[in-house]
């Protein structure tokens, strides 16, 4: 039986692949763009299924994929239970809170009692507030986050900023961190026994390789 490694489709995917062939787990090209979402390894050691990114830890922890790849951020707020294995220091970004330029807030402890806030990231934003100790609404979107607080759906974000450009061209400044995210490697737990020398191996296999990397780097 194949190993089922779960990888995400967008924008993790090239940066990912590239990883995993840099270490030698995969020596053909992979295309998340052919339309098909299964594909086989090169001697039929491993299958690949291309899932939306947001999907990875739940084909993980349910077993349909043994290994997978997912952003922090998603781990974060599925709540799956896999283990996360590596840290593969790709896809790179930060989930902070947001709030519109011109109401000149700058802390949380500023913020309108029940403000409303917009997000794809609901459960992560409702803990991070109630450890805060801040009551808020939160309001559930699945992209253009940025543009809820002009058109008056929310009075703030929590979303992923990288380079800021976002947060920037929609007039909205970032007030607090929630937290930091990346790209990780997860293991479904059952796998990680039965199959436990298969994965060890392609683990070390990834983490030699990113190590050689660090080491040309500095
Ligand atoms: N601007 C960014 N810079 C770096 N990493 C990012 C950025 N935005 C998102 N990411 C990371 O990449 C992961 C995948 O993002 P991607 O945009 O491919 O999927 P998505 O958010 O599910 O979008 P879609 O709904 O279009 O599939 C996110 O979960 C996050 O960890
Ligand atoms: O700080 P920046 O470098 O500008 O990057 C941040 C943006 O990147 C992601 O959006 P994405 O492109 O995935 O689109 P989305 O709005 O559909 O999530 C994220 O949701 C931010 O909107």
């Amino acid at each position: 039986m194949p190993l089922k490694i779960a990888l995400p489709k967008g924008r993790l995917f090239d940066p990912v692949v590239d990883i995993l062939q840099e270490a030698g787990v995969v020596n053909k090209d992979l295309d998340d763009d052919s339309r098909k979402l299964i594909l086989s390894g090169q001697n039929g050691d491993f299958e690949f299924i291309l899932s939306k990114a947001v999907d990875v830890p739940t084909y993980v922890e349910y077993g349909a994929a043994d290994i997978g790849v997912s952003g922090k951020d998603v781990l974060l707020e599925s709540g799956k239970k896999v283990c996360e294995v590596v840290d593969l220091g790709l896809g790179c970004c930060r989930l902070v809170v947001a709030v519109p330029k011109d109401l000149g807030i700058t802390t949380l402890e500023e913020l309108p009692a029940k403000a409303r806030v917009a997000t794809k990231y609901p459960q992560t934003a409702e803990r991070f507030f109630n450890q805060h100790g801040i009551q808020v609404e939160t309001i559930k979107l699945n992209g253009s986050i940025e543009m809820a607080p002009a058109v008056d759906l929310a009075e703030m974000i929590v979303d992923i900023t990288s380079t800021g450009t976002t947060l920037r061209k929609n007039n909205l400044v970032e007030i607090a961190e929630v937290a930091k995210s990346s790209a990780r490697l997860i293991i479904n737990r059952v796998s990680y026994k039965t199959h436990y020398g298969e994965i060890k191996n392609i683990v070390q296999r990834i983490e030699r390789s990113l190590n050689s990397k660090d080491d040309q780097i500095n």
